[in-house]
């Protein structure tokens, strides 16, 4: 590269992106959601079985229950009030107030609707080892991270209504084995996520004023991407291809539940 130009192109990553500018880059990330991997695929096209869609169910439940205790470490490391008080309602949604049952109580019920008890559920006994580790990545980045680094992380909801979407189009023609109530988690999520990507955007773009600072956005947010697909990638091993943790040696889930 000549000087002149490389002097050009050092200039324009120092240039901050207008804020119109990042967020289409951080929209654009949604060409890497996990709607595109194959274990998702395969669920909205049908061809999951019973026994791909109860393992899916149980392992994401992991992610369900650390949602709230990846939002409450957001809150402990932040000193703005008003942010928090924002902030508090993703735990109530998930946890439930007011006589409302909230996400967590919801999921138990796809969880039912599907096929599986819920102690079954509760007991995390189906929870693949790098489902957990991919999950638990995610919480202790928000324990580390600054608040506004962590809540900009959260950002891979812009993709997530048009996958609970996805869900409640297909699965009922796909799968009519699954009673139909367990779907509420899915329609709640399609409000819930909108308002929470308004909170969570509002605050990236207030941040990251920097060139610098916006590529790094970038990473975070492929960091989370990451977390969702790598997910799908434990379970594709265990419940598609026949290969769980220790399938050379045994058939057992022998693998630990969580060292908390
Ligand atoms: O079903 C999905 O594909 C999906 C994805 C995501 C996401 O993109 O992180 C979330 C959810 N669901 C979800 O239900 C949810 O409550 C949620 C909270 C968050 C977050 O990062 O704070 N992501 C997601």
């Amino acid at each position: 590269m000549n000087s002149s130009v490389q002097q050009s192109a050092e200039q324009s990553l120092q240039t901050p992106l207008t804020p119109q500018a990042f967020e289409a880059a951080l929209r654009a990330k949604g060409d890497y959601y996990h709607i595109h991997h194959p274990f998702h695929r395969a669920m909205y096209e049908g061809e999951c079985t019973p026994e791909q869609i109860r393992g899916w169910v149980a392992n994401r439940f992991y992610y369900q229950i650390s949602i709230p205790m990846k939002d409450a470490a957001i809150m402990a490391n932040c000193p703005d009030r008003d942010t928090r008080r924002l902030w508090v309602q993703r735990l109530l949604d998930h946890d439930g107030y007011d006589g409302g049952e909230g996400g967590i109580e919801a999921w138990l019920r796809l969880g039912e609707a599907v096929g599986l008890s819920r102690e079954e559920i509760l007991s995390q006994e189906h929870v693949l080892p790098g489902v957990r580790f991919a999950v638990d990545a995610y919480v202790n980045f928000a324990r580390r991270a600054t608040w506004q680094e962590a809540a900009s992380s959260s950002l891979t909801e812009l993709f997530a209504p048009s996958i609970h979407q996805a869900r409640l189009a297909s699965w009922p023609e796909h799968y009519p084995w699954i009673d139909a109530s367990g779907y509420q988690y899915f329609r709640s999520r399609l409000t819930e996520a909108r308002r929470d990507v308004e909170h969570g955007l509002a605050i990236t773009l207030q941040h990251y004023q920097t060139r610098a600072g916006q590529e790094r956005m970038l990473e975070i947010l492929q960091f989370k991407l990451d977390v969702l697909w790598s997910m799908l990638d434990a379970m594709t091993m265990a419940y598609q291809l026949d290969r769980a943790p220790y399938h050379t040696v045994t058939a057992k889930p022998v693998y630990h539940r969580g060292l908390f």
